[in-house]
């Protein structure tokens, strides 16, 4: 699709000798919330690396904004946030996202907006050290939002959470679509599929869906996404690919 945010074919990543990524292919449409779903090990993390460009894959193409993954342009258009936090303990949650703004060459004025938008502004000045888990993955968030970036790949942002917090997040995830950014975040937490625009389902390091949530409860005659999902899974163990 030419204006897809992300256009991914035949990708196929080895980790550890064997494949864990088979034969992916989709797009990602700009401005909205792509939701990556899929049970523990299914290849979310693996398939998000490929698309910021730090996987080294076997085959098949990732296209991002226009570009080939990793390309050099895409630095600054992309914000990405690992699942394990990547900041430092002995600095306070302000002294990290300056430094973070630094490295990446982003206002100055956005290290107070990115603290507003995680509500941490009450906790700017504490070690990132002492903050609690879920304050700790906020931070994290905010470093991927310094610089504005186009595209937000998130990966399970909002582990750890409590259902205030991830409530919370969710509203950022909106406003931050609402202004034309592309979000694509993983969860292996079927309830947080339905608050996706769009979803793609992964098991064992392939693709069974890439559709809306409504399109996809009602094609799999489901209730809820969660049972969409096993219903789908049923019927490529019934009939294999
Ligand atoms: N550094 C590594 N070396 C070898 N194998 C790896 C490595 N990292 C991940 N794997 C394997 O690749 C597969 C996909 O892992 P990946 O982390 O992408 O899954 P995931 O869906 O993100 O899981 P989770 O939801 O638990 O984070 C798993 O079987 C995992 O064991």
């Amino acid at each position: 699709m030419a204006n897809s945010a992300i256009s991914v074919a035949g990708l196929r990543v080895r980790r550890g000798g064997r494949v864990v990524v088979d034969g992916v292919g989709f797009d990602v449409p700009r401005g909205v919330v792509t939701g990556l779903l899929g049970p523990s090990g299914c290849g979310k993390t693996t398939l998000l690396r490929a698309i910021v460009g730090v996987q080294i894959v076997a085959g098949g193409t990732v296209t991002v904004l226009g570009h080939p993954a990793g390309a050099p342009p895409l630095r600054r258009l992309i914000g990405y946030a690992t699942q394990s936090p990547a900041i430092y303990a002995d600095l306070t949650v302000t002294e990290s996202l300056r430094y973070f703004a630094d490295v990446l060459r982003a206002p100055k004025s956005d290290v107070d907006r990115v603290i507003a938008e995680v509500g941490l502004t009450d906790h700017a000045d504490k070690l990132t050290g002492s903050l609690s888990g879920g304050q700790l993955s906020r931070a994290n968030l905010a470093v991927a939002l310094l610089g504005k970036p186009e595209l937000l790949v998130l990966d399970e942002p909002t582990v750890g959470l409590d259902p205030v917090l991830r409530d919370e997040l969710w509203g950022l995830f909106r406003k931050l679509a609402a202004s034309g950014v592309t979000l694509l975040v993983s969860s292996h937490v079927m309830d947080e599929a339905a608050r996706c625009d769009r979803l793609l389902l992964m098991r064992d390091g392939k693709l069974l869906a890439d559709d809306t949530p409504q399109h996809l409860r009602e094609r799999t005659e489901a209730t809820d996404l969660e049972q969409a999902f096993l219903r789908l899974v049923r019927e490529t163990e019934v009939t294999p690919s």
